[in-house]
C-alpha cells in the first residue's frame, strides 16, 4: 500500500476530476518501530501526508512505505499539527529537546504498559507525556490496535478505538483522524481516563461471557443427548448398566459435538457476512448489531472450540486406563482363547491408533512452538495476531 487508496481530488459534477480545496492534511510519528511502520502505512493508504521523525532515517528509511517522509526527529515535527509518538514511556524525556518546536501541538499517546508497568506507575503514561510537555495537548488513542491489525486494516470484530484528552478540540481532530483510517472511535472522555484505556489491553479474557455460557449450554444438551442415547436407552430397552460410563465415557463423546459446533459457529458469521454485503451490493455499511457481536467473538469461540477438542484428545488416550476397559479386553483375550481365533488384532483399529497418536503429538509439538513465539506480541496488543491456528487444531486433533 505504497500509494493513497484515497487521493484528495474531487469529481466535478461533469465528471472530471478537480483539485480539492484543501492541501493532503499532514500527519508526523516520532520513532520508527513496529508501531509507528505500521501506522504509516495506513495513514499513507488512507489519503494523509506522512512525515516520520526517527534518530537515524538513513537506517530506517527503507522500511517504510515509499510516499511517507522519513527524517530526523526535528525536522519531522515542524509541520504536522498532529504527532504520534510511537515509542516507549521510558524513551519520551528524549524528546524533551524538542519542547519549542512541538508546542502547541497535538501529541497522541498510543502506548501501551505492561501489567507490571501499569501496576508501577500511578499516572498513565499519556499523564506523563503530557506533564513533560505542557504546551502541548495529548490525546491517548489507538493503544488497543495492534500493529497487524493497523496493517491488515480494520476488522469488524476489533475497529474500536478509544480516545481520551482534556481538550475536546483536539480529541475531535483525532476522532475524525481515527474514523477516516477505518476505525470507529469511541470518545471517552478527559485524560483521567488514560489509565483505563491503558488497561484495556491487559483484560485477556474480554466478552468470555457469551461464549463460555454458549459452550455451557451446548455441553448440557449433548450430554444429556448422549446420556439418553448410550446409557439410559439400553438400560430401559435392555435392562443393561452402562451408568459407569457417565464420568468419562459420555463426557468424551459429548466434547467433539461442542468442539465441532463451536468451530462452525466460528465461521458461519464470515458466511452470513458475506452473503448480506451480496445481497446489498456494498461492503461500505454496517452489519446489523447481531451480526456485529458475533463477529467480535469468534476468537473466543475459536479457542473454546479447541479446548473442548484438546480435552476431547486427552480423554481419549485415557480411555484405555479404565477398569472396564481392561475387563474387556481379559474377556476378549479369554474368548480368543476358547475359540482359537485371533479377534484382538483389528488392522483397522491398530492403524487407527497409530495415526492418532502420530497426529496428537505433531498438533502438540506445533502448538507449544507457535505458543512461545506469539506470547511476545499477546502481552503488548489486543487484537492478538490471529489466531487462525486454533480454529484449523481442533480438526487436526479430532481427525
Ligand atoms: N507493536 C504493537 O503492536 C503495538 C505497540 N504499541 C505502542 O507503540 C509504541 C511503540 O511500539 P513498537 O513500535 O512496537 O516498539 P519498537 O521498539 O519497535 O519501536 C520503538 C521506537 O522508538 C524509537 N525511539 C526513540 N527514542 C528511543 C530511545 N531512546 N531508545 C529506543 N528507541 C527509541 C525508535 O525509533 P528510532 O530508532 O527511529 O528513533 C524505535 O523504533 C509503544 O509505546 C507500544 O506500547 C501500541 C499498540 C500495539
Ligand atoms: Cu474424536
Amino acid at each position: 500500500m505504497d500509494k493513497p487508496l484515497i487521493s484528495r481530488h474531487l469529481v466535478d459534477s461533469d465528471g472530471s476530476l478537480a483539485e480539492a480545496p484543501r492541501e493532503v492534511p499532514k500527519v508526523g510519528i516520532l520513532g520508527s518501530g513496529d508501531f509507528a511502520r505500521s501506522l504509516a502505512t495506513r495513514l499513507v493508504g488512507s489519503g494523509f501526508s506522512v512525515v516520520v521523525g526517527s534518530r537515524n532515517p538513513k537506517r530506517t528509511a527503507g522500511l517504510f512505505p515509499s510516499a511517507a517522509h522519513v527524517t530526523l526527529q526535528e525536522e519531522a515535527v515542524g509541520s504536522p499539527e498532529v504527532i504520534f509518538v510511537a515509542m516507549f514511556r521510558e524513551h519520551y524525556s528524549t524528546l524533551c529537546g524538542l519542547s519549542d518546536q512541538l508546542a502547541g501541538k497535538i501529541l497522541v499517546d498510543v502506548s501501551n504498559p505492561t501489567q507490571q508497568e501499569h501496576l508501577r506507575h500511578h499516572e498513565s503514561n499519556a499523564e506523563y507525556l503530557a506533564s513533560l510537555f505542557p504546551t502541548c495537548t495529548v490525546v491517548k488513542a489507538f493503544n488497543v490496535i495492534s500493529a497487524w491489525t493497523l496493517q491488515a486494516g480494520p476488522r469488524d470484530g476489533n475497529r474500536q478505538v478509544p480516545i481520551c484528552s482534556d481538550q475536546p478540540e483536539a480529541k475531535r481532530t483525532v476522532l475524525e483522524l481515527a474514523q477516516a483510517m477505518g476505525f470507529t472511535p469511541m470518545d471517552m472522555g478527559s485524560l483521567a481516563s488514560a489509565r483505563e484505556v491503558e488497561a484495556m489491553p491487559l483484560r485477556l479474557l474480554p466478552g468470555w461471557k457469551v461464549p463460555a455460557l454458549l459452550a455451557l449450554g451446548l455441553f448440557v444438551f449433548f450430554y444429556t443427548y448422549n446420556f439418553i442415547r448410550d446409557v439410559l436407552q439400553p438400560y430401559l430397552q435392555e435392562g443393561k448398566n452402562k451408568f459407569y460410563q457417565l464420568p468419562v465415557s459420555v463426557v468424551n463423546t459429548t466434547l467433539p459435538c461442542v468442539a465441532y459446533v463451536l468451530l462452525s459457529l466460528v465461521y458461519l458469521p464470515g458466511v452470513v457476512a458475506a452473503a448480506l454485503q451480496l445481497h446489498r451490493g456494498t461492503k461500505y455499511r454496517r452489519f446489523p448489531d447481531w451480526l456485529d457481536h458475533w463477529l467480535q467473538h469468534r476468537k473466543q469461540m475459536g479457542l473454546l472450540s479447541f479446548f473442548c477438542a484438546a480435552l476431547h484428545a486427552l480423554y481419549s488416550f485415557c480411555l484405555p486406563l479404565r477398569r472396564s476397559h481392561r475387563y474387556e479386553l481379559v474377556n476378549q483375550a479369554v474368548k480368543q482363547v476358547l475359540t482359537n481365533k485371533s479377534h484382538l488384532w483389528i488392522e483397522k483399529e491398530v492403524w487407527r491408533m497409530e495415526i492418532y497418536l502420530s497426529l496428537g503429538v505433531l498438533a502438540l509439538g506445533t502448538l507449544s512452538l507457535l505458543a512461545v513465539t506469539s506470547l511476545p506480541s499477546i502481552s503488548n496488543s489486543l487484537n492478538w495476531r490471529e489466531f487462525s491456528f486454533v480454529q484449523v487444531c481442533p480438526f487436526l486433533i479430532d481427525l
